[in-house]
């Protein structure tokens, strides 16, 4: 039976990291991105403003939407401080199943806790299921219809806290219209923008990140 792409990006993982090295992980699904095939991960430029972000909030919690594979999930938990832990939500089972499997070949197991299910349903549950308080990073990369309404419920459910930082991927491209327009125009956020490209393109894209001043 046909594979899938996520399944052949595995596969990518499997043949080409070493057990237990993100950054070979890393690595890995970048060359098969570039040279194999496309795929919707934040990528290789637009992870490096990511790295930077992540090193610079030094977050004890942080939350992801939109697993997809685990790139960036990998990404971020390589440089948590020890402790430290990611969430990172799934909607779809067989990316979720991918998404542990590259986790698990990262090494990265005991800092990423994957719930599969949709942003929607879970964020309102995450304080009672999981004991989260507030989060120190949000990492918004799953449908871009869903990252202004999921932002106004991680208000409601005081998920925030003053200093809270929102990290948005592809407000460029796919582009997220209207949720640039409420965070870059809100009292509540201080925004900036950091131009870059479409991963393993030239188009432009750029991620937004907002500090949630509360
Ligand atoms: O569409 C894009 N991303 C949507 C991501 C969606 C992912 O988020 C999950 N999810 C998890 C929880 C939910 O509640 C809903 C979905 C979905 O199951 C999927 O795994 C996209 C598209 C391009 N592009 O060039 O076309 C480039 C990008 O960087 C992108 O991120
Ligand atoms: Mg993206």
């Amino acid at each position: 039976t046909q594979s899938t792409r996520p399944q052949r990006m595995l596969a990518a993982v499997h043949n080409n990291a070493t057990r237990g090295d993100p950054r070979s992980v890393v690595k890995a699904i970048d060359q098969f991105c570039r040279q194999k095939e496309w795929a919707m991960n934040i990528g290789d430029e637009k992870g490096c403003i990511l790295d930077s972000v992540v090193s610079e909030v030094n977050p004890a919690m942080v939350l992801e939407l939109g697993t997809y594979c685990g790139y960036s999930t990998v990404r971020i938990a390589s440089q948590l401080p020890p402790h430290a832990k990611i969430i990172t939500l799934e909607f779809n089972p067989q990316n979720a199943a991918v998404a542990r499997q590259i986790i698990a070949w990262a090494g990265l197991g005991e800092k990423i806790k994957l719930i599969e299910g949709s942003s929607g349903d879970w964020i309102p549950k995450l304080k009672e299921q999981f004991g989260v308080d507030t989060f120190d990073l949000v990492f918004l990369d799953h449908w871009k219809d869903r990252y202004l309404p999921d932002t106004k419920l991680m208000e409601e459910c005081g998920l925030l806290r003053k200093g809270s930082i929102l990290l948005a991927d592809n407000v460029i491209c796919p582009g997220t219209p209207e949720y640039l327009e409420y965070i870059r125009n809100s009292p509540r956020y201080k925004s900036q923008y950091f131009k870059s490209h479409l991963e393993y393109t030239r188009v432009e894209d750029g991620l937004e990140k907002s500090i949630f001043l509360g």
